[in-house]
């Protein structure tokens, strides 16, 4: 047989043949193996022309050919048993499955639920008649629960699908909370038709694992009917937010109720078997390993000394978790809702252990300057803005423990002008090995950058630094072809507001003063930061407007947190499934931050790096023998009936808390699952929250005007998504330059993530073309002949071709 195509119509049975033709356009051609006369089977290589989901790869499908061309049905399963006789190759035009509900009407979506239900009940029974045992009649009963959560879930979606609209940003931005919440439940219900086609088709099978099957399709009832919960609180938002406004912020009681309804709901099946399953497919794996690594973290966290000690211990325990979703899940729940500010600290700088740290720059641009500085505390006067005759002092930071010096880090591709000055060297810290090489060795410095990039680290005000940041700002460095200072600023709780703000307005200060240290003439001077990051970078501007100083030229922003009251919104009630953001992490750091929590205030200790790895080291076969015998004794304790086990259960999970019995977020007979152990919340909401320099989004006009162009890039799936899409609105209605760009199918953190697959690197060259934006406007700067001859590498031409890119990446919502 040669190559002919196949006249498709029907996709997974979800697109009529008259959608189907319409969307033509948009499949490819991919090649088909043939593997007996009616079947053929594609793998992982469906591809979505033009659009930044363009890698998803997509489980097997199977395609049941009929006679002639016409294709009868279709499933979609990856464990169908694959032969691998090599057959016949034939080509068929196939559109992605992930993109498919993109183009769909979420009433298709809803009806196909239906029927894949109805399907599959009946083949069950069929199959298992008489002799039903306890996994084929536990798998009625969950399809029986999905089929009803359908078709509620159904009309709550209709609901947000007539109104969500109004809380775009503009109509070429379509994204906020509400959307969100519908595309992740659509993709729940979409993962469930997937898995019920697969049932239905081969439960009769001698291979069919009933059990297997009933415990996936069970986790996902238990995600739908959370997932439901979260919708009907959405509407009570809804119904009582003004309109087009996402935060709560005239009721305070409400926030409460809904943290009070949170704090009790189960939420270990969204990092069991379901975990990330509203990511992009390959992020999933990665997801996976963070969460095993941190169930395993935290089960050593209290009995462990030493960091290294505590990763050796985690490494051998964690085989449990990575055989026992259940178990995986519950645990997370149980650590998240529980553990301290400073096991998130620990963990979240795991990847600063020089094992890890130096896996990862393995993938990482070299770069020819990496310096850590330490700019001494003294007062710096710089030139007014408005008359640069005049002059303003700017004072060290002060707060809480009087004046110190600020650390920073700096970055450049290529070693420039002042870069190697004694008087720059002079700051230097212990690290950076370029710096103790002869001067015949070093690379001939470059010219001076007109340019200057300042970089603010995330991780949530309490963790992570400029390191944990180096691998994408080294290939920021080259891309963008300037000088990167990433600023260390002190973190909570032992710093809490504002020295951290305080820190990056001195750092902000002295690199405008000494620019030409650092390699650049600070023609155009560009601030760039993450979450946390992203938050101090606004506030800092203001500062700078405050003071009087010059401002940056340009802010740009990832997923910034621009609002760190405890008011609810859409995209906040992802904390309850998200494996990135858990509500009760973030409470932690906000609570960190506004000094809330009240921890003794003392200076940052610099750890003796060398020390702590010779004690590391020492305590680590220690520990490596305690955690084998730890890990057996693990498995030997283990029973069915244990407590931890027992809270992903369905019916235990419902029954377990009484307290909330009969509250009234929901509507009459339908109760959300419970969690077996409550999640501690402490949410005083504290003036310092709602001050402008910590919530920028509650800043009034006066103080956002004259900020500099904000360019936002905000993720779909993000908890924080409704802070950039209000705060973009906030400036758009006041006239001040931004632009919201909102990426598709990634977590919160992505920059941290943009070695990890195609997603996550696109969406950082979007921020790369962000930055890039600032400087095209400053055209003198790009028509240097100097800088384009020394550097060959500038991506000057390749802009063009991200520009047109970019316009895929911005988000194209279906369901209006
Ligand atoms: C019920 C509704 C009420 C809603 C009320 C909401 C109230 C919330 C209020 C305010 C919100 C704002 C608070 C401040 C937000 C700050 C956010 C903020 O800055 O969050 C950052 C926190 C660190 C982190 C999670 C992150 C990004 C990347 C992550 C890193 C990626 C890889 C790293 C792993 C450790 C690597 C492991 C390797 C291994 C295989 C062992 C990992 C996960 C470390 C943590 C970071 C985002």
């Amino acid at each position: 047989m040669g190559c002919r195509a196949l006249n498709f119509s029907n996709t997974a049975g979800l697109l009529s043949s008259k959608e189907t033709e319409m969307r033509a356009g948009r499949w490819r051609r991919v090649s088909l193996t043939r593997f007996r006369r009616t079947s053929v089977c594609v793998r992982q290589q469906w591809k979505f022309r033009g659009s930044s989901r363009a890698a998803a790869p997509v489980e097997a499908a199977v395609v049941e050919v009929v006679e002639g061309d016409d294709v009868k049905s279709t499933r979609q399963d990856s464990a169908y048993p694959r032969r691998s006789s090599p057959g016949h190759s034939i080509t068929v035009t196939f559109p992605d499955l992930n993109t498919l509900h993109l183009s769909m009407d979420h009433r298709h979506i809803f009806s196909t639920l239906e029927t894949v239900c109805e399907e599959s009940i009946s083949a069950i029974s069929m199959h298992s008649g008489l002799l039903q045992n306890d996994a084929t009649s536990q798998l009625l009963e969950t399809m029986r629960r999905i089929h009803e959560h359908g078709q509620a879930v159904n009309a709550l979606v209709s609901g947000f699908a007539a109104v969500y609209h109004h809380f775009d940003f503009n109509t070429e931005t379509p994204a906020n909370g509400y959307r969100t919440l519908v595309k992740v439940v659509l993709s729940c219900v979409l993962h469930i038709i997937q898995k019920g086609r697969y049932i239905t088709s081969s439960c009769g099978g001698m291979f069919f694992r009933a059990e297997h099957n009933a415990g996936e399709m069970k986790a996902y009832c238990m995600a739908l009917c959370q997932l439901r919960a979260l919708l009907y609180l959405a509407q009570r938002l809804l119904n009582n937010n003004e309109h087009g406004q996402l935060h709560s912020l005239e009721d305070e009681g409400l926030s409460k109720r809904f943290i009070n309804e949170y704090t009790s709901m189960h939420k270990a099946c969204f990092y069991g078997r379901c975990l990330g399953f509203q990511f992009s497919p390959s992020l999933r794996p990665f997801l996976q390993t963070v969460v095993i690594s941190m169930v395993s973290f935290g089960e050593n966290y209290n009995k462990q000394q030493t960091r290294l000690g505590r990763a050796a211990l985690s490494f051998i325990t964690s085989g449990k978790y990575v055989v026992d979703p259940e178990l995986r899940g519950a645990e997370f729940e149980r650590i998240t809702q529980n553990l301290d500010m400073h096991f998130w600290k620990n963990f979240w700088n795991i990847t600063e252990t020089e094992l890890i740290s130096s896996l990862a720059s393995i993938r990482a641009h070299s770069v020819q300057v990496n310096y850590t500085l330490t700019l001494p505390g003294e007062p710096l006067s710089l030139p007014l803005a408005a008359d640069p005759s005049l002059s303003v002092t700017v004072s060290p930071p002060i707060a809480h423990w009087g004046p110190g010096p600020v650390h920073v880090r700096l970055i450049s591709h290529m070693l420039r002008q002042g870069q190697d000055s004694p008087e720059l060297l002079s700051f230097s810290r212990s690290e950076g090995s370029q710096l103790s090489l002869p001067a015949s060795l070093r690379p001939q410095s470059g010219p001076l950058s007109p340019w200057l990039l300042i970089h603010f680290h995330g991780g949530g005000f309490v963790a992570q630094t400029s390191k944990s940041h180096e691998s994408y700002l080294k290939s920021w460095s080259k891309d963008l072809n300037v000088p990167i200072l990433s600023v260390d600023y002190s973190l909570a709780p032992e710093a809490p507001f504002p020295r951290a703000l305080e820190e990056c307005f001195y750092a902000y200060c002295w690199a405008l003063k000494n620019c030409q240290l650092l390699g650049s003439t600070a023609e155009c001077v560009c601030l760039a930061g993450d979450s946390a990051g992203g938050n101090l970078c606004i506030t800092v501007s203001m500062k700078a407007m405050s003071h009087g100083v010059r401002i940056p030229d340009g802010i740009m922003a990832a997923y910034p947190a621009t609002l760190l009251t405890t008011d609810a919104s859409p995209s906040r009630f992802l904390t309850l499934i998200d494996p990135v953001l858990p509500l009760s992490v973030l409470y932690k750091c906000v609570n960190a931050y506004t000094g809330v929590d009240g921890v003794a205030v003392q200076p940052r200790q610099q750890l003796d790096s060398l020390s702590a790895l010779g004690r590391d080291t020492a305590l680590l076969l220690e520990n490596i023998t305690q955690g084998a015998s730890s890990w057996l004794q693990s498995l030997l304790d283990r029973t069915p009936s244990s407590p931890t086990r027992s809270s992903g259960g369905h019916q235990n999970v419902s029954r377990s808390v009484d307290v909330l019995q009969g509250s009234r977020e929901f509507p009459e007979g339908f109760e959300p699952l419970r969690s077996g152990c409550l999640a501690e919340i402490h949410t005083p909401c504290t003036p310092i929250m709602k001050n402008p320099f910590v919530s920028p989004l509650l800043a009034p006009d006066s103080l956002l005007r004259g900020l500099p162009p904000v360019h936002l890039v905000a993720s779909e799936l993000d908890a924080l998504l409704d802070d950039s899409v209000m705060f973009a609105k906030k400036l758009k209605r006041i006239d001040q330059p931004v632009t919201l760009t909102v990426v598709e199918d990634i977590p919160h953190g992505f920059l941290s993530l943009s070695q990890l697959c195609k997603e996550t690197k696109d969406a950082s060259d979007i921020c790369v073309a962000r930055i890039r934006e600032r400087r095209t406007h400053q055209q003198g700067l790009f028509d240097d002949q100097t800088e384009k001859e020394t550097l060959p590498y500038t991506l000057k031409s390749r802009s063009w071709t991200l520009e047109v890119l970019y316009a895929n990446h911005i988000v194209v919502f279906p369901f209006r």
